[in-house]
């Protein structure tokens, strides 16, 4: 991998991403000129009202929407540049994608829900390592996969179980593991505390931190969950409808905010709600 532009990890410019038109539905744009950095080792939570271009972000910087042959419609970079670890996605060509991909760690929305059914927990974890190399010695195999099971703090005994056996917290804890198996510089995680009991998220932020200490990543989380926001992220940046509402350390943004939807935000939590889903999508303009 090329070295970061400028030293940023993640370099945002002027980035609009847009789904083409299919089927019956129009072309849609879910993000409109985002501008914004992410320094090496940081943690940038990113929070915004429901359908404002989140997980349409993380698609594309995961590189899973990259790939112009897949049979799914994905958003496509319409203007701009989206610069991970010196790699500019606008257009990069298929053949560099599995390898982005590799140094690009993703935890999908759904991804607790979606682990393969037929595989053993050890197989979950360690796939991403024998996709990168089907020769890899199985021994240190097995070592790398047990040590990040236990990195996420489940008992080795559950190595050979397979995902229905588990909690959802639990799961949610096999896919963290499965995306951080191959070391990777940059984390991509949509909503890792989404749909966990109240109890684990504090947990898996927990983990979060812990994690990011003994591996250095950088990564954009996105969260409702300002508690968990606040004990992983340096910064947060607020999405409205596809545009960047304000982005700071939480106290910034919510200290004396302008914009409407993160007054309305700000409102919320002076309410007490600390989930900030419980507001629904933004008030109108
Ligand atoms: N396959 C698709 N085709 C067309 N439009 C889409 C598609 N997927 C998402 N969108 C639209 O793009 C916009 C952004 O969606 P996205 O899922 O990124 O929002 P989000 O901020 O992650 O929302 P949530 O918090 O509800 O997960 C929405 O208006 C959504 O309807």
């Amino acid at each position: 991998m090329r070295g970061a532009a400028h030293g940023y990890p993640i370099v945002l410019s002027d980035l609009s991403l847009e789904y083409p038109p299919h089927g019956a539905s129009p072309a849609h744009v879910a993000l409109r000129g985002l501008t914004l950095t992410i320094a090496p080792g940081e943690v940038l939570g990113l929070l915004g009202s429901a359908g404002s271009g989140k997980s349409t972000l993380a698609k594309v910087l995961s590189g899973v929407a990259l790939d112009p042959k897949s049979p799914d419609v994905h958003p496509v970079i319409t203007g701009g540049e989206a610069t991970v670890l010196g790699l500019r996605l606008r257009g990069i060509p298929r053949r560099e994608l599995p390898e982005y991909r590799f140094h690009v760690g993703y935890l999908a929305q759904d991804a607790a829900a979606t682990l393969p059914a037929d595989l053993t927990i050890a197989e979950i974890v360690g796939e991403p390592i024998l996709e990168r190399d089907r020769r890899y010695n199985r021994k240190a195999l097995q070592t790398r996969v047990a040590t990040m099971v236990d990195a996420v703090r489940l008992p080795l005994g559950y190595l050979d179980k397979f995902p229905y056996e588990l909690s959802g917290g639990q799961r949610q804890r096999v896919a963290l593991a499965r995306a951080l198996v191959l070391g990777p510089s940059v984390l991509i995680a949509d909503e890792p505390t989404a749909g966990i009991d109240l109890t684990v998220r504090d947990v898996v932020a927990q983990l979060i931190v812990e994690l990011r200490e003994q591996h250095t990543f950088t990564a954009l989380i996105i969260s409702h969950d300002l508690p968990v926001l606040r004990r992983t992220a340096d910064r947060i940046a607020v999405l409205d409808r596809g545009e960047l509402a304000a982005i700071g350390t939480i106290e910034e943004v919510f200290h004396d905010p302008e914009h409407p939807y993160v007054m309305a935000l700000a409102g919320a939590l002076d309410d007490g709600h600390a989930i900030i889903d419980e507001l629904g999508d933004g008030p109108p303009r």
